[in-house]
């Protein structure tokens, strides 16, 4: 694994210390090897995704962090201490929403807060806060039926922001949205990135996404995956939203990420 800068900002770029560490992370199911000696630093307040070939463990990596599936060995630290289960530092956005269909949006954001015993007008108003924060106005009495797939997934987003985890991990979270929604969420996401002060951990299938919401990038290589390269945008990461896709260098790690993930697609 290498680290890759190629601007010169880098010299002034000071890395933030890990919220998560992962390190010589190895999964099996059964006969096939998930992850082999995986290891990687998750910078606090920042965005990394992970990006990789279709099956290399992308999800796989993302719940041993969550502490939902154990690795067979190695260890993820979350600031420092151990992750031997879930617990309320993580929260995990899903892939298909993981909404409760019974519950309005405005229960729904608040259900982590009410399952810990929040008193309703505190985790109503902390539910309200997010709700608005990831353009949800208006809809705090409509039900996930009632809702678009993209609006769906800001509902699930709020759900982790309001019971304050100070790491999100994101499964796909854009993967139901059509291409202005994704957009537009993409743009969000800068904002919350910059706002909340949280670690986001970001799976995508998407080379344009990873690297225009990233502050770094790890490129896995196929089953049994290990991190190939870690990428640190530099030049435009304090560039208007608008301008970031004109960036020569964000055009040209794009390109980069293709030259060597071309060669893992069927
Ligand atoms: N519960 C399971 N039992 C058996 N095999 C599994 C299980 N979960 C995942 N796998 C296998 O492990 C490998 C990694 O799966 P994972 O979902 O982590 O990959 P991914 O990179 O997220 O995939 P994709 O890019 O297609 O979403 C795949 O070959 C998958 O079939």
């Amino acid at each position: 694994m290498h680290q890759t800068n190629r601007s010169f900002d880098h010299l002034q770029e000071i890395v933030p210390p890990s919220a998560v560490s992962v390190r010589n992370v190895s999964k099996r199911y059964n006969d096939v090897e998930a992850l082999r000696d995986l290891s990687l630093e998750f910078p606090r307040g920042q965005l990394t995704s992970l990006l990789g070939p279709s099956g290399c463990g992308k999800t796989t990596l993302l719940k041993i962090i969550a502490g939902l599936i154990k690795a067979n060995s190695g260890d993820v630290e979350v600031n420092g201490v151990k992750v031997e289960g879930p617990g309320p530092d993580r929260a995990f956005v899903f892939q298909d929403f993981a909404l409760l269909p019974w519950a309005n949006v405005l229960r729904n954001v608040a259900f982590g807060l009410e399952l810990r015993g929040v008193a309703k007008s505190e985790r109503e108003a902390i539910a309200e806060k997010y709700i608005r924060n990831v353009g949800l106005t208006g809809f705090e009495r409509s039900y996930p039926h009632e809702l678009s797939g993209g609006m769906r997934q800001r509902v699930g987003l709020a759900r982790a922001l309001a019971v304050d985890a100070q790491v999100l991990l994101l499964d796909e979270p854009f993967s139901a949205v059509d291409e202005q929604n994704r957009r537009k969420f993409q743009e969000d996401m800068l904002a919350l990135v910059q706002n909340e002060k949280k670690t986001f951990i970001f799976v995508t299938h998407s080379i344009e996404e990873a690297v225009y919401v990233s502050d770094q990038i790890a490129v896995l290589l196929p089953r049994p995956s290990r991190v190939s390269e870690v990428i640190r945008p530099t030049s435009f990461r304090n560039k208007d939203a608008v301008n970031i896709r004109r960036d020569p260098e964000y055009l040209d790690i794009i390109d980069r990420i293709w030259a060597s993930l071309r060669n893992y697609v069927e």
